[in-house]
């Protein structure tokens, strides 16, 4: 492969200064395409497959900054937010830009109340599943759903629409996921509780059984409410990508965000928090033989790697997996969960750190990597473990696409490509060939 044409360097202003965007040049495709042709009739196209360089909007929400481990949501840093303000908040001071005074905090959580039932002909949707579904498609699919049930809120042109859908979708998510749980275990669904707070209402839908009291565990509900700010933005990630991508063809919310649920359920995004435990449990089961683990990651063995480690951007500690760390003793030890994988997960952690194949790598413990031990000592099987993240992220998922759709300057989203096949060639009739 040569290059064949360079292109310039670029800059944005962000919050930290400037921000020189290095883009890839462009180069030969593998049938010997001339890059340089497709340019002169195209204009610049620059090769940047998976977008490693490539910006592709402007947003003031999210602010990290990968090589310090710093993430701010609307300039407040992560662990000033973490356990100090609720999740609910922080949705508003995401979608908002602000974080809400009390009254306009109470009004919003009014609101969702209102919203969290599920119409009756979706609910009999989930019944077409199997019985063993993963969760996470019986989520995307209700989601998307839900634009044949409300044309109030389809236009991404009409505020009312927008804000009647950013509520519902907020309101009814965490019901979806635990009628997709109830339904894997084969168990009734319960209405809505509007007396409770979003996670706790959450939790006794997916843990508790119709006529039947269940008390909420304060410190379940916190600890998950606090699992849920770390995971509630992250900028452009694959799925918050997906979102504003499939929102950029003015699809409706419920379409974009549905989209972005698939794109979480990947093992290399969100889908990860599972591929951890599963990871974790197999190396338990192989003797808890770290070393020989970590060999077979280092031999880039087909399939092996380690997961949970490792992030486009951040090339030092992330701070969400930090404060992960730091709480899972203490969650653990108040929830009962399961101290010798944590302890496996740890050591795991130390040896890769101090492995110059990490360290050259700079691969660190992302947020997937401690939060499955929480979601295990709660009580959640594996499969559900990347619901909850869908959950955390919705917030991030809804302020992404409406400051999308308010950006004038928004175009639909459409990347180039260098293409590599067959220059022009004759057909040859089916006989002849
Ligand atoms: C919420 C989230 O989405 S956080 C991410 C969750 N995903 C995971 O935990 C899955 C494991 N991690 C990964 O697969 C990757 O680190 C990703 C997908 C997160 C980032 O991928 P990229 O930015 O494209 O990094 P890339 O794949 O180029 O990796 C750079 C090098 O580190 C290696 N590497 C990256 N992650 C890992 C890992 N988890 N284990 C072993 N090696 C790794 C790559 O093999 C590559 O090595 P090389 O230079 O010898 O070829
Ligand atoms: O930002 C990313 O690439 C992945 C992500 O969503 C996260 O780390 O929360």
């Amino acid at each position: 492969m040569t290059e064949t044409a360079s292109t310039p360097e670029v800059s944005l202003r962000h919050p930290g200064g400037e921000l020189p965007l290095r883009t890839v040049p462009a180069t030969e495709g593998a049938s010997g395409l001339d890059v340089s042709k497709l340019m002169a009739t195209t204009g610049q196209v620059a090769l940047d497959v998976g977008f490693v360089n490539t910006a592709s909007c402007t947003s003031a929400i999210t602010y990290i900054d990968g090589d310090a481990g710093v993430l701010r949501y609307r300039g407040y840093p992560i662990d000033q937010l973490a356990g100090k303000a609720s999740f609910l908040e922080v949705t508003y001071l995401l979608i908002h830009g602000e974080l809400p005074t009390a009254d306009q905090l109470a009004a919003f959580d009014d609101n969702l109340r209102r919203h969290t039932l599920l119409h009756e002909d979706l609910k009999q949707f989930f019944q077409g599943f199997p019985r063993d579904a993963h969760p996470m498609p019986v989520l995307s699919s209700a989601v998307s759903a839900l634009s044949t049930f409300y044309q109030d809120s389809l236009d991404p042109f009409d505020p009312r629409h927008v804000e009647i859908s950013t509520v519902r979708l907020l309101a009814k998510l965490p019901t979806i996921a635990a009628y997709a749980y109830k339904k894997s275990v084969g168990q009734p669904f319960l209405y809505p509780d509007n007396s409770l707070g979003l996670v706790e209402n959450f939790l006794r839908m997916t843990f508790g059984f119709p006529a039947e009291p269940y008390e909420v565990d304060p410190d379940l509900a916190a600890a998950l409410d606090m699992l849920f700010v770390l995971h509630a933005d992250h900028e452009q990630n694959c799925s918050t990508s997906t979102v504003r991508l499939v929102g950029s063809s003015h699809a409706n919310l419920f379409a974009s965000v549905s989209a972005g649920i698939n794109a979480l359920f990947g093992p290399l995004h969100g889908g990860a928090n599972q591929s951890v435990l599963e990871m974790l449990e197999a190396i338990q089961r192989d003797g808890g033989d770290i070393g020989r683990f970590v060999a077979r990651v280092k031999d880039k063995e087909p399939g092996v790697k380690l997961m949970g480690f490792g992030h486009r951007v951040y090339k030092n500690y992330d701070p969400r997996a930090a404060i992960v760390k730091q709480t899972a003793d203490t969650v653990l030890d108040k929830l009962g969960g399961d101290n010798q994988l944590l302890d496996l997960a740890r050591q795991l952690e130390e040896i890769a750190l101090s492995d110059d194949y990490f360290v050259q790598r700079k691969l660190y413990p992302n947020v997937d990597f401690y939060t499955g031990l929480i979601y295990r000592a709660m009580g959640f099987p594996t499969r559900m473990f990347t619901v909850l993240f869908a959950l955390g992220r919705l917030p991030g998922w809804i302020a992404q696409w409406r400051e999308m759709i308010e950006d004038p300057t928004t175009k639909i989203g459409r990347p180039r490509q260098v293409y590599t096949g067959e220059t022009e060639r004759a057909f040859v009739p089916i006989g002849e060939r």
